[in-house]
């Protein structure tokens, strides 16, 4: 589904990475794993287009990814280091927003509930604890259809039953065909899920 070939990124004089290759199939997930400050949240941002690469190419299908490309957004779901809200809107009302841009409105309401958000459902994020504020994050996630889902360090801030929830999630994510990459510190997330790791 995603083929990464060669890429290389670096900012001004400092390499991040260069030469990196690998692939995630539908249905696969592959950790990014590294220490602090390797380039693990560059990687995932040069995956969707929030960084432009310097070298190499990143092809979904076979097919260079333009991120400028309405069909390439609608097949990605991504909850990246720097996730940003609109002050103005609910938890809920971000949650619609996010799901009537992909024409699927229906699952709202269950992803509310799974993420155990419906006691802040009309409360807007500012209000909100760090934890929720990133449940709010991994649940426009799973509000909107997706084939590959890009998720950099989606177990920070969660409780220790938030943890296992997102184990079990990856893993169904998985199960429907959903090609997952994910930076995580998490080793055992990583060993659950992950069918092999990169390193930047
Ligand atoms: N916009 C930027 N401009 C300049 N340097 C940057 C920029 N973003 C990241 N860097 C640098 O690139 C390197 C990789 O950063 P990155 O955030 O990708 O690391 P990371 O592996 O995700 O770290 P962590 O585990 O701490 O989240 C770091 O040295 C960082 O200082």
């Amino acid at each position: 589904m995603l083929e990464v070939r060669g890429i290389g990124k670096a900012y001004g004089e400092f390499p991040v990475f260069s030469g990196l290759s690998f692939a995630v199939g539908a249905g696969e997930a592959v950790a990014v794993v590294g220490s602090n400050g390797s380039g693990k949240s560059t990687l995932l941002k040069c995956l969707v287009g929030a960084e432009v690469l310097d070298a190499g190419s990143v092809l979904v299908d076979g097919v260079a990814r333009d991120e400028t490309s309405a069909a390439f957004r609608a097949s990605v779901a991504a909850l990246l280091d720097d996730a940003d809200y609109f002050p103005d809107l609910s938890v809920v009302e971000h949650l619609r927003l996010a799901a009537w841009l992909h024409g699927a409105a229906d699952e709202v309401a269950d992803v509310v509930d799974e993420l155990g958000l419906t006691a802040v459902a009309d409360q807007l994020p500012p209000t909100l604890s760090s934890g929720q504020r990133h449940r709010l994050g991994l649940a426009a996630c799973f509000v909107r259809p997706r084939r590959l889902l890009v998720l950099d360090e989606p177990e920070q801030r969660l409780d220790a039953q938030g943890r296992m929830w997102l184990r079990e999630r990856l893993k169904a994510e998985k199960a429907a065909g959903v090609a997952v990459v994910f930076a995580s510190h998490d080793e055992e997330l990583v060993l659950a899920v992950a069918d092999r790791t990169v390193t930047p």
